[in-house]
């Protein structure tokens, strides 16, 4: 497995460590337009090797897509994170151009490519990927439903005061502040639903935070995170090398699921060698249906800018 990471900053370099870590892919290339930059971080990463006990063998280029050719995922992490105050809608005027200039000299080199899409706004560079690359759906996976369920876990562990590996949990909808949709009713710790233990207003004050996830850490670091996204991107990375059909809510193109079409938006999909191999239909209740209703309108509302911001 050959996997190629675009963008060799914070998020880029924290997924090819994972990956390197767990061993799974033969090779990884980062490419990063910066001088130098993706070559420096390969070569910091390959002196971990001995320390870490992998074989992955990681280089770095600067700009030279003929050494991603062949590549059977690629991970696009280019673009710029937001600073403390911002959405990360606010990037789309920068990160639109170059998202779909990456996907586009990624996919001349690796004709089967699968593509995971990191920079923000999310959904709305995936549904670029989609309309710029025109692939088949299941080879376009935005990345964020995998990190917001983990920061979900996370959060209600230590409510329960309870290790994450005890807690179940699934956000799905949009990858931003307000559009983010914590399952509560469905999360539970050990099979036990979590109202077995916590009041309804601790649950939403969980499911609250959980949304702001990534706007708190924006705030505590000065530019967004990176250990637990290129944790989470890596683990859909392993999904595909290992055929694992393993369920993570991620951006998918819909095509009448969930009632919705013509969207990318985070839905539970089953991540195997294929990609995306099948979207599973959860049975919302009315008043989560709602939200994932008004989460779409506010990403077809950032997909409406797209126009403006890329030809
Ligand atoms: N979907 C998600 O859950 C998450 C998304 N993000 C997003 O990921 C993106 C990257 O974040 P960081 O790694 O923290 O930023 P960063 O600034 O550390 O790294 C971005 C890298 O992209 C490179 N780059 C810019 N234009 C390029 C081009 N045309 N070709 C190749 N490389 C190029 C830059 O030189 C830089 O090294 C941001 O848009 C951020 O908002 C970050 C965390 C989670
Ligand atoms: O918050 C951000 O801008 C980066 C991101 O998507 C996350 O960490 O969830």
């Amino acid at each position: 497995m050959k996997v190629t990471i675009v963008g060799a900053g914070a998020v880029g370099a924290s997924c090819a460590e994972y990956i390197a870590i767990k061993d799974f892919a033969s090779e990884v290339v980062i490419i990063d337009i910066k001088e130098n930059f993706a070559e420096g971080k390969a070569m910091d990463l390959m002196q971990t090797a001995s320390l870490n006990g992998f074989d992955t063998l990681i280089t770095g280029s600067t700009n030279d897509y003929s050494k991603t050719a062949n590549s059977d995922v690629a991970v696009i992490t280019s673009g710029i994170p937001r600073k403390p105050g911002m959405t990360r809608e606010e990037l789309i005027g920068i990160n639109a151009g170059i998202v779909k200039s990456v996907a586009s000299s990624v996919l001349k080199h690796s004709p089967n490519v699968i593509f995971i899409v990191v920079s923000n706004p999310m959904d709305t560079m995936a549904y670029l990927t989609h309309k710029a690359l025109g692939l088949p759906k299941n080879r376009i996976i935005g990345m964020g439903g995998a990190l917001d369920s983990a920061r979900f876990k996370y959060r209600l562990a230590e409510a329960l005061g309870c290790p994450a590996s005890d807690v179940e949990g699934m956000v799905i909808g949009g990858h931003s502040d307000t559009g983010m949709i914590p399952l509560t009713r469905l999360a539970a710790r050990n099979s036990v639903p979590v109202s077995k233990f916590l009041s309804e207003e601790k649950i939403s004050e969980v499911a609250e935070a959980t949304k702001v996830g990534g706007a708190t850490l924006t705030k505590m670091l000065g530019t967004s995170a990176w250990y637990a996204p290129g944790a989470a991107v890596s683990s859909m990375v392993q999904a595909i090398a290992c055929d694992h059909k393993k369920m993570f809510p991620c951006s998918a193109l819909l095509e009448g699921e969930y009632g919705l079409d013509d969207i990318s938006i985070g839905v539970p999909c089953i991540i195997g060698k294929n990609g995306i191999e099948s979207i599973v239909e959860l049975d919302l209740t009315d008043a989560e249906k709602e939200k994932l209703t008004t989460s779409a309108e506010a990403v077809r509302k950032t997909n409406g800018l797209l126009e403006e911001t890329v030809n």
